[in-house]
């Protein structure tokens, strides 16, 4: 049984533990994880991975419990390090999308692909084959209305288990290291009918069988072919996240106790570590919880980040980070170098390439992020990092977010301005609802909400029926659907280079911008145009950034002006 140092916590009255196995001399500091729901005390291996609040005063009474230990600790460092192989440290992660295991014959050329690498020891995380989690969520739906009897007949399970079967058999690998998990998939189903139910928690429980079956035929196929491989369950190692179902967010406590799974079994045993991308365990329910779609690049980056580690790799189909989606528009381009701030900024303004929170354990522990293809894997692809060099960047990349719905807010003077927008902004935080852009005026605001947090269209409804009616109460409302936003990510350094071009553009398809806003980060220019016309945007402002050498009009406009702005031939348009 593994020991542990009992310690009074003084910041809520608990006890918290220190697992005995850490090695606390080689550790710079202590701190207590910000985790709310069991406190305990961590080692952290270096400055980096520091939890964001540290008690100067619990620390030198950890420092002096620890002391006392101090030569019991040394013993068990040593024996420790008589157990350790030559395999070296675990050095990079290398996440696998969805689409880069979609059938045996990928599976093979991403154990290829990481065998490519000898130099690297990486931990895998994976994502569910090909198109699982969504049919995931359709047979759940198809079960909730089909009645018991029908759900073993639903469609998608089918295709479920016909993928998963095909794989195993393709690969060569065993049935048995599937087929609990279809079984168990066909009796939730068979639950959720006769429950005639599908609660966020369940969702989150049903498309986790995607992760888990993945990660275990992958694993299998690796020693199947003399490639050591352990499989880990990401809820089962210290992935610990808030209860949000469907969104969960990550707590500190996930980064120690990860680090020492990972590590520990690395050092003791060494064998590749698969782990399943998407997945957490709510601190409070205990339930498995997900990060929201997309989430396994967020699990590669927190495991980087937990370890250390020196890169951290997100294969995709694409060559990396793009001018624009390439389903809007064929003829994007590879971005070659992004900031973390400007990746963030992308994410979260709908490019789907990367899960909106992945980048924030990335920029915590300042470890480069490298976006590449698994279907073309020479490509140098993305490399993000905390700085770049800016000196020749404009644009970078645009971003479509459809669908989202604009709200135009006039105070009926009932408040006064401070009041005003505080109030507003109070509304949504009651609502739970999030705001993406917003744009003011002393006695009005105009901001956009995002649906797409949500996983239920009723719902959303709902919701904004409720936004309305509490807002009517201070001021007029005018609530517009069927927008878009187009975020212009690049260096806003710039910005009147770049709008210049932008409302040249746009006055010549005809479109008008409803709203406009230039975010903090100094990285995103935003506009708000009509669903409809939002294609035709993004194709003409990419063609006159990207693809024109046109910029003959800006030249003479530009030179002369004197008024510190950079000249166009110091400034590119294009990939920077
Ligand atoms: N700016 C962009 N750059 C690259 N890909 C983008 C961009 N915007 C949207 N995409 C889409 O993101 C997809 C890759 O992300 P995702 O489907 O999450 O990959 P995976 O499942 O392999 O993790 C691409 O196939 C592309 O269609
Ligand atoms: N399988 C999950 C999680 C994920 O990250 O997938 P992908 O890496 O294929 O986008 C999803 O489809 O959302």
């Amino acid at each position: 049984m593994e020991a542990s140092l009992r310690f009074r916590c003084v910041r809520t009255p608990c006890f918290c533990e220190i697992p005995r196995n850490l090695h606390f001399s080689r550790f710079s500091s202590l701190s207590f994880a910000a985790s709310p729901c069991r406190p305990f005390l961590v080692a952290m291996e270096n400055a980096n991975m520091q939890t964001s609040f540290r008690l100067k005063s619990e620390k030198k009474r950890i420092e002096a419990v620890l002391g006392e230990e101090e030569e019991e600790e040394e013993e068990e460092e040593r024996e420790t390090d008589r157990h350790s192989s030559d395999e070296g440290e675990l050095t990079c992660v290398m996440k696998f999308g969805g689409s880069s295991i979609a059938s045996a014959e990928r599976m093979r050329e991403i154990a290829q692909l990481i065998l490519s690498f000898p130099e690297e020891k990486p931990v895998i995380v994976l994502s569910a084959m090909g198109k699982t989690t969504n049919n995931l969520l359709l047979a759940g739906e198809k079960a909730v209305s089909c009645g018991v009897s029908n759900a073993s007949e639903i469609q998608e399970l089918s295709f479920i288990k016909d993928l998963h079967l095909r794989t195993v058999d393709e690969l060569g690998v065993d049935r048995s290291v599937i087929s609990a998990h279809l079984e168990e998939l066909e009796q939730l189903l068979k639950g959720i009918a006769m429950m005639k139910e599908l609660t966020l928690r369940t969702r989150d429980y049903l498309v986790s069988f995607g992760e888990c079956m993945s990660t275990r035929i992958f694993a299998a196929y690796l020693n199947k072919i003399g490639v050591k491989a352990r499989q880990y369950d990401a809820f089962n190692i210290g992935f610990i996240t808030t209860d949000d179902f469907t969104n969960a967010d990550i707590l500190e406590a996930t980064y120690p106790a990860v680090a020492k799974t990972l590590h520990g079994d690395w050092i003791t045993d060494p064998a590749i570590p698969i782990v399943t991308g998407f997945l957490g365990k709510g601190w409070k329910s205990c339930a498995i919880t997900t990060f929201g779609r997309g989430g396994s690049d967020l699990t590669a980056t927190t495991i980087g980040k937990a370890l250390g580690l020196q890169e951290i790799q997100v294969w995709k189909d694409v060559d990396g980070v793009l001018t624009c989606d390439p389903s809007i528009y064929p003829s994007a381009e590879p971005v070659p170098y992004l900031t973390f701030d400007e990746a963030a900024e992308l994410a979260y303004f709908g490019a789907q390439v990367l899960h909106p929170q992945s980048m924030r354990p990335a920029r915590e522990g300042d470890i480069p992020v490298r976006v590449k293809n698994s279907y073309n894997p020479k490509a140098p692809g993305t490399l993000i990092t905390k700085t770049r060099d800016m000196s020749e960047a404009l644009l970078t990349s645009i971003v479509l977010k459809p669908n989202v719905t604009m709200l135009d807010i006039v105070s009926t003077r009932m408040l006064g301005q401070v009041g005003f927008l505080a109030k507003v902004f109070s509304i949504f935080e009651d609502l739970g609802i999030s705001v993406d852009v917003v744009a003011t005026s002393e006695v009005s605001i105009s901001l956009t909400l995002d649906p797409s947090k949500l996983w239920s269209r009723e719902l959303i409804q709902q919701e904004l029926d409720h936004v309305e009616e509490e807002l009517e109460k201070i001021a007029l409302v005018n609530l517009l659907q069927h927008r878009s936003i187009i975020s212009l990510i690049g260096n806003v350094e710039y910005s009147s280079l770049i709008l210049e071009k932008v409302f040249h553009v746009l006055r010549t398809i005809e479109v008008n911008v409803q709203m406009i806003s230039q975010g903090a980060s100094k990285v995103n220019i935003s506009l708000i145009v009509n669903d409809s016309e939002a294609e035709t945007c993004v194709k003409a402002l990419h063609q006159a950034f990207f693809e024109s050498d046109d910029l003959s009009e800006l030249l003479i406009l530009d030179s002369g002006s004197g008024n510190g702005s950079p000249s166009l031939s110091s400034v590119e348009f294009g990939p920077a």
